[in-house]
Protein backbone atom coordinates (compact mmCIF):
# COMPACT_ATOMS: atom_id res chain seq x y z
CA UNK A 1 0.00 0.00 0.00
CA UNK A 2 1.38 3.21 -1.30
CA UNK A 3 0.67 6.36 1.16
CA UNK A 4 -2.69 4.11 2.02
CA UNK A 5 -3.87 3.97 -1.45
CA UNK A 6 -4.65 0.45 -2.54
CA UNK A 7 -1.76 -0.22 -5.22
CA UNK A 8 1.63 -2.28 -4.95
CA UNK A 9 5.12 -2.26 -6.26
CA UNK A 10 6.87 -4.78 -7.95
CA UNK A 11 9.65 -6.47 -7.91
CA UNK A 12 11.56 -3.89 -10.30
CA UNK A 13 10.20 -1.67 -8.00
CA UNK A 14 7.65 0.24 -10.04
CA UNK A 15 4.07 1.22 -9.15
CA UNK A 16 1.79 -1.73 -10.21
CA UNK A 17 -2.08 -0.97 -11.70
CA UNK A 18 -4.36 -4.56 -11.81
CA UNK A 19 -0.76 -6.32 -11.94
CA UNK A 20 0.78 -4.39 -14.88
CA UNK A 21 4.17 -2.18 -14.04
CA UNK A 22 2.85 1.78 -14.35
CA UNK A 23 5.83 1.89 -16.56
CA UNK A 24 5.21 -0.21 -19.24
CA UNK A 25 1.33 1.26 -19.35
CA UNK A 26 2.98 4.80 -19.95
CA UNK A 27 5.62 3.60 -22.50
CA UNK A 28 2.57 1.61 -24.51
CA UNK A 29 -0.09 3.67 -24.49
CA UNK A 30 1.67 7.37 -23.74
CA UNK A 31 0.33 9.96 -21.22
CA UNK A 32 -1.58 11.58 -20.07
CA UNK A 33 -3.18 7.92 -19.46
CA UNK A 34 -6.14 6.58 -17.53
CA UNK A 35 -5.39 3.30 -15.97
CA UNK A 36 -8.26 1.40 -14.20
CA UNK A 37 -7.78 -1.45 -11.45
CA UNK A 38 -11.05 -3.63 -12.29
CA UNK A 39 -10.32 -5.69 -9.63
CA UNK A 40 -10.69 -2.78 -6.96
CA UNK A 41 -14.28 -1.73 -8.90
CA UNK A 42 -15.33 -4.85 -7.97
CA UNK A 43 -14.17 -5.02 -4.18
CA UNK A 44 -16.12 -1.71 -3.86
CA UNK A 45 -19.21 -2.85 -5.30
CA UNK A 46 -19.07 -6.06 -3.42
CA UNK A 47 -18.73 -3.82 -0.14
CA UNK A 48 -22.12 -2.80 -0.86
CA UNK A 49 -24.13 -5.20 -2.47
CA UNK A 50 -22.95 -8.41 -0.02
CA UNK A 51 -23.64 -5.70 3.02
CA UNK A 52 -27.49 -5.33 2.11
CA UNK A 53 -27.25 -9.07 1.16
CA UNK A 54 -25.68 -10.42 4.60
CA UNK A 55 -28.72 -8.02 6.05
CA UNK A 56 -31.29 -9.58 4.04
CA UNK A 57 -32.04 -6.22 3.13
CA UNK A 58 -34.46 -5.51 -0.61
CA UNK A 59 -31.63 -3.01 -1.57
CA UNK A 60 -30.90 -1.96 -5.47
CA UNK A 61 -27.05 -0.63 -5.94
CA UNK A 62 -27.06 1.52 -8.22
CA UNK A 63 -23.26 2.67 -10.14
CA UNK A 64 -23.73 6.50 -10.42
CA UNK A 65 -22.58 6.43 -13.80
CA UNK A 66 -21.79 10.08 -14.06
CA UNK A 67 -18.46 9.34 -11.90
CA UNK A 68 -17.23 7.55 -14.90
CA UNK A 69 -19.32 6.71 -17.30
CA UNK A 70 -17.98 4.24 -20.51
CA UNK A 71 -19.16 0.98 -21.77
CA UNK A 72 -16.34 -0.75 -20.65
CA UNK A 73 -17.41 0.17 -17.06
CA UNK A 74 -21.02 -0.43 -17.76
CA UNK A 75 -20.18 -4.36 -18.54
CA UNK A 76 -18.72 -4.11 -15.32
CA UNK A 77 -21.36 -2.74 -13.05
CA UNK A 78 -23.84 -5.55 -14.98
CA UNK A 79 -20.93 -8.35 -14.27
CA UNK A 80 -21.35 -7.10 -10.45
CA UNK A 81 -25.16 -7.10 -10.77
CA UNK A 82 -25.47 -3.25 -9.57
CA UNK A 83 -28.61 -1.09 -10.82
CA UNK A 84 -27.30 2.12 -13.03
CA UNK A 85 -28.30 5.80 -12.66
CA UNK A 86 -27.85 8.10 -15.65
CA UNK A 87 -28.65 11.66 -15.37
CA UNK A 88 -28.41 12.15 -19.35
CA UNK A 89 -29.45 10.79 -22.73
CA UNK A 90 -25.37 10.12 -23.16
CA UNK A 91 -25.21 8.00 -19.93
CA UNK A 92 -28.53 6.10 -21.10
CA UNK A 93 -27.28 5.59 -24.67
CA UNK A 94 -23.84 4.52 -23.61
CA UNK A 95 -26.07 1.68 -20.97
CA UNK A 96 -28.00 0.63 -23.85
CA UNK A 97 -24.65 0.28 -26.01
CA UNK A 98 -23.31 -1.74 -23.25
CA UNK A 99 -26.62 -4.20 -23.12
CA UNK A 100 -27.35 -3.15 -19.33
CA UNK A 101 -31.10 -4.48 -18.59
CA UNK A 102 -32.69 -1.41 -19.14
CA UNK A 103 -34.76 -2.27 -16.08
CA UNK A 104 -32.55 -1.90 -14.00
CA UNK A 105 -31.74 1.83 -15.49
CA UNK A 106 -32.73 5.15 -13.10
CA UNK A 107 -32.84 8.39 -14.58
CA UNK A 108 -32.18 11.62 -12.80
CA UNK A 109 -31.92 14.92 -13.77
CA UNK A 110 -33.04 18.63 -12.86
CA UNK A 111 -33.83 19.47 -16.58
CA UNK A 112 -34.70 16.05 -18.27
CA UNK A 113 -35.65 16.91 -21.92
CA UNK A 114 -38.23 16.19 -24.07
CA UNK A 115 -36.02 13.74 -25.63
CA UNK A 116 -34.53 11.96 -23.16
CA UNK A 117 -37.77 11.40 -21.31
CA UNK A 118 -38.88 10.08 -24.41
CA UNK A 119 -35.66 7.56 -24.49
CA UNK A 120 -36.27 6.29 -21.31
CA UNK A 121 -40.20 5.55 -21.76
CA UNK A 122 -39.66 3.90 -25.36
CA UNK A 123 -36.77 2.34 -23.25
CA UNK A 124 -38.66 1.22 -20.31
CA UNK A 125 -36.37 1.58 -17.99
CA UNK A 126 -36.58 1.00 -14.45
CA UNK A 127 -37.10 4.21 -12.80
CA UNK A 128 -37.30 8.05 -13.50
CA UNK A 129 -36.52 9.93 -10.53
CA UNK A 130 -38.60 13.65 -10.96
CA UNK A 131 -36.99 16.27 -9.75
CA UNK A 132 -39.43 19.44 -10.35
CA UNK A 133 -42.70 19.99 -11.54
CA UNK A 134 -41.90 20.15 -15.13
CA UNK A 135 -40.62 16.77 -15.15
CA UNK A 136 -44.26 15.50 -14.12
CA UNK A 137 -45.86 17.45 -16.89
CA UNK A 138 -43.44 16.16 -19.34
CA UNK A 139 -43.77 12.75 -18.31
CA UNK A 140 -47.41 12.54 -18.21
CA UNK A 141 -48.03 13.40 -21.46
CA UNK A 142 -45.48 11.51 -23.47
CA UNK A 143 -47.09 8.45 -21.36
CA UNK A 144 -50.12 9.45 -22.74
CA UNK A 145 -48.81 9.98 -26.39
CA UNK A 146 -47.36 6.40 -26.08
CA UNK A 147 -49.44 4.98 -23.80
CA UNK A 148 -47.36 3.34 -21.20
CA UNK A 149 -46.48 3.67 -17.72
CA UNK A 150 -43.32 3.96 -15.50
CA UNK A 151 -41.99 3.52 -12.22
CA UNK A 152 -41.28 6.76 -10.64
CA UNK A 153 -39.60 8.45 -7.07
CA UNK A 154 -39.55 12.03 -6.15
CA UNK A 155 -36.36 13.94 -5.49
CA UNK A 156 -36.91 15.79 -2.04
CA UNK A 157 -34.40 18.34 -0.50
CA UNK A 158 -34.46 17.83 3.10
CA UNK A 159 -32.51 21.02 4.21
CA UNK A 160 -29.62 18.89 5.78
CA UNK A 161 -26.37 20.51 5.19
CA UNK A 162 -23.47 18.03 4.53
CA UNK A 163 -20.15 18.60 5.36
CA UNK A 164 -18.61 19.00 1.50
CA UNK A 165 -17.67 21.38 -0.70
CA UNK A 166 -20.50 23.65 -1.19
CA UNK A 167 -20.38 23.09 -5.06
CA UNK A 168 -21.04 18.74 -4.27
CA UNK A 169 -23.80 19.77 -1.23
CA UNK A 170 -27.41 18.64 -2.65
CA UNK A 171 -29.36 18.11 0.26
CA UNK A 172 -29.40 21.49 1.28
CA UNK A 173 -32.88 23.39 0.97
CA UNK A 174 -30.87 26.36 -1.26
CA UNK A 175 -30.12 23.70 -4.58
CA UNK A 176 -31.50 23.40 -7.73
CA UNK A 177 -32.49 20.05 -7.39
CA UNK A 178 -35.45 18.43 -6.15
CA UNK A 179 -39.12 19.13 -4.29
CA UNK A 180 -38.42 21.00 -0.71
CA UNK A 181 -39.57 19.21 2.50
CA UNK A 182 -39.82 22.62 4.26
CA UNK A 183 -42.12 24.41 2.19
CA UNK A 184 -44.94 22.73 0.82
CA UNK A 185 -43.49 21.79 -3.05
CA UNK A 186 -42.92 17.97 -1.73
CA UNK A 187 -46.78 17.73 -1.05
CA UNK A 188 -47.44 19.52 -4.34
CA UNK A 189 -45.70 16.92 -6.12
CA UNK A 190 -47.33 14.55 -4.15
CA UNK A 191 -50.59 15.38 -5.00
CA UNK A 192 -49.79 15.25 -8.23
CA UNK A 193 -48.12 12.04 -8.50
CA UNK A 194 -49.77 9.87 -6.14
CA UNK A 195 -53.31 9.44 -7.90
CA UNK A 196 -51.55 9.80 -11.54
CA UNK A 197 -53.00 7.25 -14.21
CA UNK A 198 -49.95 6.26 -15.36
CA UNK A 199 -47.28 7.31 -12.93
CA UNK A 200 -46.92 4.22 -10.49
CA UNK A 201 -45.36 6.30 -7.94
CA UNK A 202 -43.02 4.18 -5.62
CA UNK A 203 -41.56 6.52 -3.38
CA UNK A 204 -38.77 9.00 -2.72
CA UNK A 205 -35.43 9.46 -3.11
CA UNK A 206 -33.24 11.82 -1.73
CA UNK A 207 -29.19 12.57 -2.38
CA UNK A 208 -27.20 14.85 0.53
CA UNK A 209 -24.10 15.65 -1.38
CA UNK A 210 -21.36 14.07 -1.96
CA UNK A 211 -17.75 12.95 -0.40
CA UNK A 212 -19.59 12.82 3.11
CA UNK A 213 -17.37 10.80 5.27
CA UNK A 214 -20.36 10.17 8.31
CA UNK A 215 -22.97 8.17 8.50
CA UNK A 216 -25.19 10.84 10.91
CA UNK A 217 -26.12 12.62 7.96
CA UNK A 218 -27.64 9.74 6.02
CA UNK A 219 -29.58 8.84 9.20
CA UNK A 220 -30.76 12.19 9.51
CA UNK A 221 -31.61 12.06 5.99
CA UNK A 222 -33.65 9.05 6.65
CA UNK A 223 -35.41 10.63 9.34
CA UNK A 224 -36.05 13.73 7.69
CA UNK A 225 -37.69 11.60 4.43
CA UNK A 226 -39.91 9.48 7.94
CA UNK A 227 -40.90 12.29 8.51
CA UNK A 228 -42.84 13.36 5.43
CA UNK A 229 -43.97 9.72 4.91
CA UNK A 230 -45.66 10.17 8.30
CA UNK A 231 -47.89 13.24 6.62
CA UNK A 232 -48.37 11.18 3.80
CA UNK A 233 -49.51 7.58 5.12
CA UNK A 234 -51.59 10.01 7.67
CA UNK A 235 -53.22 11.78 5.23
CA UNK A 236 -53.42 9.78 2.04
CA UNK A 237 -52.65 6.08 3.31
CA UNK A 238 -49.64 6.11 1.61
CA UNK A 239 -46.58 3.67 1.88
CA UNK A 240 -43.19 3.59 -0.16
CA UNK A 241 -42.25 0.85 -1.68
CA UNK A 242 -38.80 2.18 -2.12
CA UNK A 243 -36.63 4.61 -0.77
CA UNK A 244 -33.21 5.72 -2.19
CA UNK A 245 -31.07 7.59 0.01
CA UNK A 246 -28.27 8.84 -2.82
CA UNK A 247 -24.88 8.59 -3.34
CA UNK A 248 -22.43 10.56 -1.73
CA UNK A 249 -19.52 7.99 0.24
CA UNK A 250 -16.44 9.42 0.73
CA UNK A 251 -12.98 7.83 -0.32
CA UNK A 252 -9.42 8.58 0.15
CA UNK A 253 -7.57 11.15 -2.06
CA UNK A 254 -5.08 12.31 0.31
CA UNK A 255 -3.46 10.50 3.46
CA UNK A 256 -5.59 12.60 5.89
CA UNK A 257 -8.25 11.40 4.60
CA UNK A 258 -9.75 8.58 6.64
CA UNK A 259 -13.07 6.74 4.84
CA UNK A 260 -15.33 4.79 6.69
CA UNK A 261 -15.61 1.20 5.43
CA UNK A 262 -18.92 1.46 2.91
CA UNK A 263 -20.57 -1.18 5.14
CA UNK A 264 -20.76 1.11 8.16
CA UNK A 265 -22.72 3.35 5.64
CA UNK A 266 -25.43 0.55 4.53
CA UNK A 267 -25.46 -0.63 8.14
CA UNK A 268 -26.43 2.60 9.39
CA UNK A 269 -28.78 3.47 6.71
CA UNK A 270 -30.67 0.24 6.50
CA UNK A 271 -31.03 0.16 10.76
CA UNK A 272 -32.57 3.83 10.60
CA UNK A 273 -35.15 2.19 7.95
CA UNK A 274 -35.98 -0.54 9.60
CA UNK A 275 -36.59 1.66 13.14
CA UNK A 276 -38.77 4.10 11.42
CA UNK A 277 -40.70 1.61 9.27
CA UNK A 278 -41.64 -0.12 12.64
CA UNK A 279 -42.06 2.74 14.36
CA UNK A 280 -44.83 4.37 11.66
CA UNK A 281 -45.91 0.51 11.03
CA UNK A 282 -45.42 -0.10 7.27
CA UNK A 283 -43.21 -2.86 6.06
CA UNK A 284 -39.47 -1.93 5.28
CA UNK A 285 -39.64 -0.47 2.03
CA UNK A 286 -36.61 -1.28 -0.75
CA UNK A 287 -33.69 0.05 0.19
CA UNK A 288 -31.37 1.92 -2.82
CA UNK A 289 -28.37 3.79 -3.02
CA UNK A 290 -26.50 5.22 -5.71
CA UNK A 291 -22.64 5.15 -5.12
CA UNK A 292 -20.74 6.73 -8.34
CA UNK A 293 -17.04 7.85 -6.22
CA UNK A 294 -16.79 5.10 -4.20
CA UNK A 295 -17.21 2.46 -6.79
CA UNK A 296 -14.80 4.34 -9.01
CA UNK A 297 -12.81 6.61 -7.31
CA UNK A 298 -10.18 5.19 -5.22
CA UNK A 299 -9.42 2.25 -8.42
CA UNK A 300 -7.49 4.63 -11.38
CA UNK A 301 -4.55 6.40 -11.41
CA UNK A 302 -3.26 8.85 -14.05
CA UNK A 303 0.08 8.39 -15.40
CA UNK A 304 1.63 11.51 -16.88
CA UNK A 305 5.03 12.74 -18.59
CA UNK A 306 6.85 15.46 -16.89
CA UNK A 307 8.16 18.37 -18.70
CA UNK A 308 9.71 21.50 -17.80
CA UNK A 309 10.43 23.16 -14.78
CA UNK A 310 10.76 26.66 -13.21
CA UNK A 311 12.42 27.29 -9.69
CA UNK A 312 11.22 30.64 -8.39
CA UNK A 313 14.01 30.88 -5.82
CA UNK A 314 12.88 31.77 -1.88
CA UNK A 315 8.90 30.93 -3.20
CA UNK A 316 8.39 27.19 -4.88
CA UNK A 317 9.74 25.00 -7.84
CA UNK A 318 6.85 24.50 -10.62
CA UNK A 319 7.07 21.41 -12.55
CA UNK A 320 4.74 21.28 -15.39
CA UNK A 321 2.65 17.62 -16.66
CA UNK A 322 1.24 17.00 -20.27
CA UNK A 323 -2.27 17.13 -18.95
CA UNK A 324 -3.88 19.21 -16.59
CA UNK A 325 -7.18 20.37 -15.71
CA UNK A 326 -8.31 18.92 -19.45
CA UNK A 327 -8.04 15.77 -18.09
CA UNK A 328 -8.88 16.33 -13.89
CA UNK A 329 -11.29 19.55 -13.34
CA UNK A 330 -11.26 18.69 -10.11
CA UNK A 331 -8.37 20.91 -8.53
CA UNK A 332 -9.16 24.05 -10.75
CA UNK A 333 -13.33 23.68 -9.78
CA UNK A 334 -12.87 22.86 -6.12
CA UNK A 335 -9.38 23.05 -4.95
CA UNK A 336 -9.28 19.11 -4.72
CA UNK A 337 -6.09 17.56 -3.23
CA UNK A 338 -4.63 14.54 -4.88
CA UNK A 339 -1.21 12.90 -3.95
CA UNK A 340 1.32 11.70 -6.40
CA UNK A 341 4.64 9.38 -6.95
CA UNK A 342 6.95 8.65 -9.53
CA UNK A 343 5.88 5.56 -11.32
CA UNK A 344 9.19 3.86 -11.29
CA UNK A 345 10.61 4.75 -7.87
CA UNK A 346 7.56 5.14 -5.81
CA UNK A 347 9.20 4.59 -2.30
CA UNK A 348 12.31 6.83 -3.15
CA UNK A 349 13.37 9.16 -0.63
CA UNK A 350 11.33 12.59 -1.23
CA UNK A 351 14.19 15.33 -1.54
CA UNK A 352 12.16 18.23 -1.88
CA UNK A 353 8.59 19.79 -2.45
CA UNK A 354 7.41 20.97 -5.80
CA UNK A 355 4.11 22.27 -7.33
CA UNK A 356 3.03 20.47 -10.29
CA UNK A 357 1.27 22.52 -13.27
CA UNK A 358 -0.82 21.21 -15.40
CA UNK A 359 -0.51 22.83 -19.23
CA UNK A 360 -3.68 24.60 -19.84
CA UNK A 361 -2.84 28.03 -20.59
CA UNK A 362 -4.39 29.12 -16.97
CA UNK A 363 -2.91 29.92 -13.46
CA UNK A 364 -5.31 28.18 -11.94
CA UNK A 365 -4.22 24.78 -13.57
CA UNK A 366 -2.42 23.43 -11.03
CA UNK A 367 -2.59 19.43 -10.61
CA UNK A 368 -0.77 19.27 -6.56
CA UNK A 369 0.48 22.12 -4.67
CA UNK A 370 3.77 21.32 -3.07
CA UNK A 371 3.86 17.67 -3.43
CA UNK A 372 7.52 15.67 -1.89
CA UNK A 373 9.57 14.55 -4.41
CA UNK A 374 12.38 12.67 -4.61
CA UNK A 375 14.93 13.77 -7.54
CA UNK A 376 13.15 13.87 -10.67
CA UNK A 377 13.79 15.09 -14.37
CA UNK A 378 12.09 15.61 -17.27
CA UNK A 379 10.51 12.38 -18.74
CA UNK A 380 9.80 10.71 -15.33
CA UNK A 381 6.36 9.45 -15.05
CA UNK A 382 3.97 11.05 -12.51
CA UNK A 383 1.01 8.76 -10.97
CA UNK A 384 -1.54 10.58 -9.63
CA UNK A 385 -3.83 8.62 -7.05
CA UNK A 386 -7.71 8.21 -6.95
CA UNK A 387 -8.38 9.42 -10.47
CA UNK A 388 -10.89 7.55 -11.00
CA UNK A 389 -13.98 9.65 -10.36
CA UNK A 390 -15.37 13.03 -12.16
CA UNK A 391 -11.66 12.80 -13.92
CA UNK A 392 -12.33 11.29 -17.43
CA UNK A 393 -16.27 11.96 -16.93
CA UNK A 394 -15.50 15.96 -16.72
CA UNK A 395 -12.28 15.84 -18.69
CA UNK A 396 -12.32 18.44 -21.61
CA UNK A 397 -11.06 20.11 -24.83
CA UNK A 398 -9.53 23.27 -23.80
CA UNK A 399 -6.76 24.51 -25.53
CA UNK A 400 -7.84 21.73 -27.57
CA UNK A 401 -5.85 18.96 -26.37
CA UNK A 402 -7.32 15.98 -27.24
CA UNK A 403 -8.94 13.58 -24.11
CA UNK A 404 -6.50 11.25 -22.64
CA UNK A 405 -7.17 7.08 -23.25
CA UNK A 406 -8.54 4.60 -20.85
CA UNK A 407 -7.16 1.28 -20.04
CA UNK A 408 -8.71 -1.48 -17.61
CA UNK A 409 -6.29 -3.74 -16.16
CA UNK A 410 -7.04 -6.91 -13.92
CA UNK A 411 -5.17 -9.66 -12.74
CA UNK A 412 -1.98 -9.25 -14.84
CA UNK A 413 -3.92 -8.16 -18.12
CA UNK A 414 -4.58 -5.27 -19.40
CA UNK A 415 -7.24 -3.64 -21.91
CA UNK A 416 -7.41 -0.09 -24.09
CA UNK A 417 -11.20 0.85 -23.33
CA UNK A 418 -11.34 4.58 -24.89
CA UNK A 419 -9.00 5.35 -26.96
CA UNK A 420 -6.84 8.60 -26.34
CA UNK A 421 -8.90 11.33 -29.00
CA UNK A 422 -6.66 12.58 -32.17
CA UNK A 423 -6.48 16.10 -33.71
CA UNK A 424 -8.75 14.69 -36.05
CA UNK A 425 -11.50 13.39 -33.46
CA UNK A 426 -10.59 17.10 -31.99
CA UNK A 427 -11.44 19.16 -35.45
CA UNK A 428 -14.21 16.69 -36.62
CA UNK A 429 -17.01 18.71 -36.19
CA UNK A 430 -15.84 21.91 -36.74
CA UNK A 431 -16.67 23.29 -40.70
CA UNK A 432 -15.05 25.79 -42.63
CA UNK A 433 -16.41 29.76 -42.79
CA UNK A 434 -14.58 30.16 -45.90
CA UNK A 435 -15.13 27.33 -48.51
C1 LIG B 1 -28.61 12.14 -7.37
C2 LIG B 1 -27.22 11.69 -7.21
N1 LIG B 1 -27.00 10.40 -6.96
C3 LIG B 1 -25.73 9.93 -6.83
C4 LIG B 1 -24.64 10.75 -6.95
C5 LIG B 1 -23.29 10.15 -6.81
O1 LIG B 1 -22.60 10.71 -5.79
P1 LIG B 1 -21.18 10.11 -5.37
O2 LIG B 1 -20.36 10.05 -6.59
O3 LIG B 1 -20.67 11.08 -4.40
O4 LIG B 1 -21.43 8.77 -4.79
C6 LIG B 1 -24.83 12.11 -7.20
C7 LIG B 1 -23.71 13.05 -7.25
O5 LIG B 1 -23.43 13.74 -6.27
C8 LIG B 1 -26.16 12.60 -7.33
O6 LIG B 1 -26.40 13.87 -7.60
N1 LIG C 1 -18.09 16.20 -9.88
C1 LIG C 1 -18.07 16.26 -8.46
C2 LIG C 1 -19.16 15.56 -7.80
C3 LIG C 1 -20.47 15.87 -8.36
C4 LIG C 1 -21.41 14.90 -7.87
C5 LIG C 1 -22.54 14.69 -8.81
N2 LIG C 1 -23.80 15.13 -8.29
C6 LIG C 1 -16.70 15.87 -7.92
O1 LIG C 1 -15.83 15.65 -8.65
O2 LIG C 1 -16.49 15.81 -6.74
Amino acid sequence: MLHKHPFEVNASGHLEIGGIDAMELAQKYGTPLYVYDVGIIRRNARAFVETFERLGAKAQVAYASKAFSAVAMVEVAKQEKLSLDVVSEGELYTAIQAGFPTEKIHLHGNNKSRAELEMAIEKEIGCIVVDNFYDIELIGEILEKEDKQIDVLMRVTPGIESKTHKYIMTGNEDSKFGFNLANGQADQGFNLLHNHTRIRFKGIHCHIGSQIFETDRFVVAVDALFKQLEKWKEAHGFVPEVLNLGGGFGIRYTSNDEPLPYEHYVESIYAEVVKQSEKLDIPVPEIWIEPGRSIVGNAAITLYTIGSFKDIPGIREYVSIDGGMSDNLRPALYEAKYEAVIADRPEAKQEKTVSIAGKCCESGDMLIWDLPVPEINPGDILAVFATGAYGYSMANNYNRFGRPAVVFAENGKEKLVIKRETYEDVVKNDLSYLS
